[in-house]
């Protein structure tokens, strides 16, 4: 399999210019950090609130979710996950606001920023290799900082676009195992999606089915 030649996972990514307040940084995350970061999810897995289909409009996406801090509905956020059991969704760990704040130093070079930036929602997101995530916007946090998004697991199709519309313009880039993407300032409520997993690109060794995991940062700027 191509991806674990290391020679093949070295290739350089052509460089694509993102919108203002886009930032995409390849292999920002070392392999030990994925693998630990898989035992976290498959601990979220495990409760208080068990991964499930949101549904959207009735009909459930085809990306299974846990959230930590906050309850993510389409639409809402809530302290409890009210669409399933009723608990309270477990609080965003501090170890998740160093990284936010480290991921966020590396993107902007901005320390005062970063510094400020205490994410207190999170969404851990699981994509079977068929799953999909339509164009949308992060919209139901009130607070304009960044989103700081991780991928593990399975390369994907990232479609990011503009704040107008779900259609063109957008461009199309691969998010690979390791990578960092945030969006925030003029880019924060840009549409965004997941067009196509590509199956059997993981690296060795995850500790994870075919498929990926996209952990997503947030400031709610709610109580
Ligand atoms: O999986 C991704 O990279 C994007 C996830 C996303 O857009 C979301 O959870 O709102
Ligand atoms: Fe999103």
């Amino acid at each position: 399999m191509m991806s674990m030649d290391p020679l093949f996972d070295e290739a350089p990514r052509p460089a694509v210019e993102l919108p203002a307040g886009a930032h995409h940084l390849p292999g920002f995350l070392p392999l030990e950090e994925q693998r630990w970061l898989v035992e976290r999810f498959h601990e979220w897995g495990r409760g208080p609130v068990p991964p499930r289909y949101p549904l959207i409009g009735g009909y459930p996406m085809s990306v299974q979710s846990v959230c930590l801090g906050w309850h993510w509905n389409p639409g809402r956020l809530t302290r409890r996950a009210v669409d399933q059991n009723g608990e309270l969704v477990p609080p965003v760990p501090d170890w998740m606001v160093r990284l936010g704040h480290r991921a966020l130093l590396r993107a902007t070079g901005d320390d005062e920023a970063a510094r400020s930036y205490v994410p207190d929602c999170a969404l851990v997101n699981w994509y079977e290799p068929s799953a999909r995530m339509g164009m949308h916007q992060d919209k139901e946090e009130r607070d304009p900082a960044p989103v700081v998004s991780f991928s593990i697991g399975d390369s994907c199709r990232f479609r990011f676009g503009n704040t107008e519309t779900r259609n063109k313009p957008y461009m199309d880039l691969e998010l690979r195992s390791g990578d960092l993407f945030v969006f925030g300032g003029p880019s924060r409520l840009a549409f965004h999606g997941v067009t196509r997993i590509m199956p059997d690109t993981a690296p060795a060794g995850l500790g994870l089915p075919p498929g990926r995991i996209n952990i997503t940062l947030r400031v709610s700027g709610l109580d």
